[in-house]
């Protein structure tokens, strides 16, 4: 055995030297027929992914990452990597350095390793890759099928771990670091008339699955809402449902603390496609010129309100509106009356909703929320008490907050809705 060795050393070290000896152009030659040689035994290829790509982060490390942190947790494999993040739902299982996994698609083995190492140079920092080995006559079926399935799996993961983010603007900017909602609103705890929660979720589904149709009738992906009605009926509850549902982040937008048209123009610009886009009390934020009565804008709205209708006008359904895609806008006023018909129309506001005053239906869910009962012998004095005032859910739902026990929280609202009916009356007699 030590005879082999030393043979195979001899060799290496004769070929060593020979080769140092050699012109370039032999030597050039020589490594490439050798390398020809050695390819033609080996029946693998590899592709490598690396983390970066001339500065830019390279997607299919990216997916790969998530694709192969899927599978780690249901094979054998001696050791993970395990995570978790503020920003992401779940645990996050990703390989260790030098180690390989098999991942089998279509019953044809992938085999993956990863590596990582330290750049030389004056900055040193990580550089991390993935090496994908299979046999040379699946490498058809890598490029045009492997591959896109993988970016395709990695988006639906990346989809589902997403946490809903709050954006804000401050200074004409978003502000760098969102916060994360962990708000627990949704279309099921949401107390709304059943049809128009039913008619608002379909909406939402169908506009989700339509990018393509959007496409094909050459319309900007895009929906808008207003969301009206008195304090405290559920507006910004509502919107909190809808970016849970779609798990979209929304985009929170203070008109009159936007200081102008252009500014507008440039947060609209760097908003993340799939996100919700929201105006609270748009009536507020800019006093419309009668544009029907062609009635100029006064001078002093001109100064307090930076924005203008134009811009806003522009900011719906402009050219802007294009730069991006699946982007839901949401605009929220107790009183619809103030707001110019120009930013009403279908195709700005496409689905008007009206949230209204506390109703049977809506304070039986509450009941259902907050005392877990969906009937109790009291309930028809609420029935009989509800039409008869303007009370809010926000009003109900702080009533029955008061106390867990369904009697002692019931007989409450009902007091409480006989003072609201008293006082109205007293007016109507005065
Ligand atoms: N429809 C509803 N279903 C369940 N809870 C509700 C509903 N409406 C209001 N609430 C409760 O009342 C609170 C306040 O409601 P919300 O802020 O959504 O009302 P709003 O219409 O946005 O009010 P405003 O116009 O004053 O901003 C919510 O946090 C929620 O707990």
């Amino acid at each position: 055995m030590n005879s082999v060795w030393a043979l195979l050393a001899s060799i290496a070290l004769i070929r060593t030297t020979l080769y140092n000896y050699l012109p370039e152009k032999l030597r050039l030659y020589i490594s490439a027929r050798f390398e020809e040689w050695t390819r033609r035994f080996n029946t693998d290829e590899t592709m490598v992914f690396k983390d970066y790509q001339s500065s830019k982060m390279n997607q299919l490390f990216q997916a790969a990452n998530l694709y192969l942190g899927e599978s780690l947790p249901t094979i054998s494999i001696p050791r993970v990597t395990v995570e978790k993040t503020e920003n992401v739902r779940n645990l996050t299982f990703s390989m260790e350095k030098n180690t390989e996994m098999i991942d089998v698609y279509e019953n044809i083995p992938m085999k993956w390793k990863y590596f990582s190492d330290y750049s030389q140079g004056m900055s040193k920092h990580e550089i991390r890759w993935y090496e994908l080995s299979f046999h040379k006559e699946y490498k058809s079926l890598v490029t045009k099928c492997y591959l896109p399935y993988i970016l395709e799996r990695a988006n639906k993961i990346k989809e589902r771990n997403r946490v809903v983010q709050l954006h804000t603007a401050a200074h004409d900017f978003w502000t760098p670091k969102p916060v994360i909602i962990q708000h627990p609103m949704t279309f099921e705890t949401l107390a709304m008339d059943g049809n128009l929660k039913k008619e608002l979720v379909e909406d939402l589904n169908r506009f989700m699955n339509s990018k393509e149709y959007y496409q094909q009738i050459g319309k900007v992906w895009k929906r808008g809402y207003l969301l009206y009605g008195p304090p405290g009926t559920g507006k910004s509850s509502l919107i909190a449902a809808m970016a849970n549902h779609l798990n979209f982040d929304i985009y929170n937008l203070n008109l009159s603390a936007v200081s102008s048209d252009f500014v507008l123009q440039n947060l609209l610009l760097s908003t993340a496609n799939r996100s919700i886009l929201v105006i609270e009390d748009i009536d507020c934020s800019i006093k419309f010129q009668n544009r029907e009565s062609g009635i100029e804008q006064p001078i002093k709205y001109q100064q307090q309100n930076k924005v203008t209708l134009s811009g806003l006008l522009n900011f719906f359904d402009g050219i802007l509106s294009c730069c991006g895609e699946g982007k839901i806008l949401v605009a929220t006023t107790n009183y619809k009356d103030r707001i110019d018909p120009a930013l009403l129309r279908a195709g700005r506001m496409d689905m008007h909703i009206y949230l209204t005053y506390c109703t049977f239906s809506a304070f039986k869910q509450l009941a259902l929320r907050y005392l877990e009962i969906s009937d109790h012998s009291l309930f028809h004095h609420i029935q009989k008490l509800l039409p008869k005032v303007k009370v809010s859910p926000a009003e109900v739902a702080g009533e029955l907050m008061k106390t867990r026990d369904p009697k002692a929280s019931i007989e409450g609202l009902i007091k409480h809705l006989e003072e609201k009916v008293n006082v109205f009356d007293c007016r109507w007699q005065l």
